[in-house]
């Protein structure tokens, strides 16, 4: 059997299993009307795919079996998180940086269009959104520049999530969504003008090689932004403490293994891209962390209408979500696994704060890097 073969096999297996676990209108479902609407015995299947990797080990062997399998359980983490992420954050699942004073959703759509910016979109441009989620910065960033957006992503549910979204703000005709493996893009070479990446290409086992995809799907000039996910040059992977913070965030993020910036920036180069900007602006000393919404610390909290969400996602609000689903569950009223999953979430949330506080980890290393033109990629 081919690898193409095995390819569409596995993307056949994984939209039956998402019909079968999300049902039919699922797109119009969210949160806890979305939570039990799932079918119980597909949810605890989903639920063990995602975590069976994850048993505290992180030898090599371990690490190399989470690597091979990334594609499903990337995609299994985000079938049993993304009604979580859309009832505690919304429709853009990415951190951002906060201006004193400015609302949690105002910051939010500001660190997209400033990636917008950054990459150079312009109206009229055919931009490649990598690893879309459910179209939350495509449907800014279109709105904010006038582009034509593809999202590209690996998970069948969020796919429908995002088309019926955009239809919803009447957008269906500069956004469209699709289905593929950001490790083997099927869009013909030079197809797009600018591509952007958000908190996406960490869950990739291998960063240069996904960057070769992006490489070969930009038109020569063509610019890549990505707001990347690395652990810092303060990490050191020999330090346990260290290395529990990078497991919490890899196990609560679905990511197969947190690498460090240098990599990134080292896999940007080896494809040939010229880098432009190399900056993580987590490290710009600002006086309200990135990371504020999960600590629980009221004295961040912004604007009045931000009280809701600061709530969801603080530690009393994730406590009390993980208490209601865990009873829920218990009386056979939420699927069974769905406790398993705040629990993965409350991991994440805690590597995340320690990461973001030690200067161990940042989820907003900005890179630009340009494709050079064809004369100057043959001299
Ligand atoms: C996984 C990657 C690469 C990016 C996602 C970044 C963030 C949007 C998520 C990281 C941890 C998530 C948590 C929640 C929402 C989305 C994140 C902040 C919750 C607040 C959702 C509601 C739950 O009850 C608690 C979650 C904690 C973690
Ligand atoms: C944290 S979410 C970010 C989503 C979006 N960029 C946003 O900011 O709202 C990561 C996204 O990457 C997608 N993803 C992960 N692995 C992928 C892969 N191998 N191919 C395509 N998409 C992938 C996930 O399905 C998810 O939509």
């Amino acid at each position: 059997m081919t690898d193409t073969d095995n390819d569409s096999q596995l993307r056949q297996r994984q939209a039956e299993f998402s019909k079968e676990l999300h049902g039919e209108g699922a797109a119009s479902r969210s949160g806890f009307s979305a939570l039990l609407a799932k079918d119980k015995t597909a949810q605890r299947e989903a639920v063990s795919k995602y975590l069976k990797h994850w048993d505290g080990l992180t030898d090599k062997e371990a690490e190399e079996r989470r690597l091979e399998d990334y594609n499903e359980s990337t995609h299994s983490y985000y079938n049993v998180v993304t009604d979580f992420y859309e009832y505690g954050w919304g429709s853009s699942f990415h951190f951002c940086r906060f201006y004193k004073g400015e609302n949690f959703y105002a910051a939010m759509a500001r660190h997209e269009h400033y990636l917008a910016y950054a990459a150079g979109i312009q109206q009229g441009d055919l931009v490649l959104d990598v690893g879309c989620g459910v179209g939350g910065p495509a449907r800014e960033i279109s709105r904010f520049t006038n582009c034509n957006v593809i999202g590209l992503n690996n998970n069948d549910y969020q796919i429908e999530k995002a088309k019926y979204y955009a239809k919803k703000a009447g957008l269906q005709d500069k956004l469209d969504f699709v289905k593929g493996d950001f490790m083997h893009m099927e869009f013909e070479p030079e197809t797009f003008d600018k591509v952007y990446a958000i908190e996406a290409t960490c869950h990739a086992p291998n960063l240069e090689k996904c960057y070769k995809e992006i490489y070969k799907v930009l038109k020569p000039g063509g610019k890549f932004a990505v707001y990347e996910w690395v652990m810092t040059s303060q990490y050191d992977e020999t330090n346990e403490a260290h290395r529990k913070i990078a497991y919490e965030i890899e196990l609560g993020d679905g990511i197969p293994k947190m690498f460090k910036v240098d990599t990134a920036r080292q896999a940007l180069e080896n494809c040939g891209f010229k880098v432009l900007v190399d900056e993580d602006l987590a490290a710009k000393g600002d006086e309200v962390p990135w990371y504020y919404p999960l600590t629980g610390e009221w004295k961040y909290v912004q604007t009045i209408a931000d009280i809701g969400t600061f709530f969801r996602t603080s530690y009393l609000g994730r406590k009390v979500t993980s208490t209601m689903v865990s009873l829920m569950e218990r009386f056979g009223i939420a699927p069974e696994g769905s406790s398993k999953v705040t629990a993965a979430l409350e991991e994440a949330a805690v590597g995340l704060v320690a990461g973001g506080r030690e200067h161990l980890f940042t989820p907003m290393m900005l890179f630009v890097a340009q494709k050079p033109m064809n004369d100057e990629q043959e001299s």
